[in-house]
């Protein structure tokens, strides 16, 4: 246990913050499982879109009208105006792992945080909620009439919302599969059937981070146990209350 707690100070020596980007059409499940996630594996949940509606909700704002009109069309906001909402959000959390939801979403926004964050961070992966156009415009549409009261939960709204997802935010999703930072999982299913597969992908992901910090301390002539000592002791309860 405590090998593996040095393992991990000895990671955030260098320390970036790291992100994992969550993207998927509107209504794939994007905040619901980063709830889950937070709870899980303890990261920070930024969504670009809470954020924005934040922001447009303060009076007086000088970009409440402008990011109303992007919400209700579908249509993305300039990312310097949500780029600074994420840097703030980032700096007042005073964490170092962040999920950041619905973001980038277009190229001006990919371009905009390649400029001003990319180097500041630690891009861990981008997890990709692929979700059937019809289930994510059921799911929309109940939420609207359970009472979300968002403004882009209707026919009219999504429909945009879908052209813009499919011609502007897939090919940021693709961008990254050449990078082969996208780890995709199926969003069709419940909740908890999505969640299972959301939980591998981040017990991989952290495994991996572990062994290769494990070389490294072996390179070093750190003296460790074995490998599969350690992996024998990262059971998932550590894994959640220790990385
Ligand atoms: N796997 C699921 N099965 C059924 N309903 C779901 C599932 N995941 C989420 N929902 C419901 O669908 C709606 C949309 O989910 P959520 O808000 O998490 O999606 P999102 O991708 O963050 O959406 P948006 O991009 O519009 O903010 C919510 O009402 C949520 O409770
Ligand atoms: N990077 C982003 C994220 C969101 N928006 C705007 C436009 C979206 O339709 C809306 C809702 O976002 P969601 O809650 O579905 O993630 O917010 C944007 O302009 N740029």
């Amino acid at each position: 246990m405590l090998l593996i707690t040095t393992l991990r100070r000895l990671s955030m020596a260098n320390v970036k913050p790291s992100i994992v980007f969550v993207l998927g059409g509107p209504g794939s499940g994007k905040g619901t499982q980063c709830a889950k996630i937070i709870k899980e594996f303890g990261y920070v949940h930024l969504s670009a879109g809470d954020l924005l509606r934040t922001e447009r909700d303060i009076p007086g704002s000088r970009y409440g009208d402008l990011i109303e009109k992007h919400i209700r069309n579908g249509t993305i906001v300039p990312v310097e105006i949500t780029c600074n909402l994420l840097h703030a959000a980032m700096n007042n959390s005073r964490k170092d792992r962040f999920l950041i939801d619905g973001f980038p979403r277009n190229q001006d926004n990919l371009e905009g945080w390649n400029r001003e964050m990319a180097a500041k961070v630690n891009l861990q992966f981008v997890l990709f909620f692929d979700c059937n156009e019809q289930v994510c415009i059921d799911r929309c549409l109940k939420r609207g009439s359970s009472g979300s009261g968002r403004s882009d939960d209707n026919e009219e709204s999504l429909k945009k919302r879908f052209i813009t997802y499919f011609k502007d935010t897939l090919p940021i999703v693709d961008h990254y599969q050449k990078q082969n930072l996208v780890r995709k999982i199926d969003a069709n299913s419940s909740e908890d059937t999505v969640f299972e597969e959301v939980k591998k992908c981040f017990k991989e992901v952290m495994y991996s981070t572990l062994h290769m910090l494990w070389k490294q301390s072996v390179v070093t002539g750190w003296k460790t146990t074995s490998w599969q000592q350690i992996h024998k002791n990262s059971s998932s309860t550590f894994l959640k209350k220790t990385w």
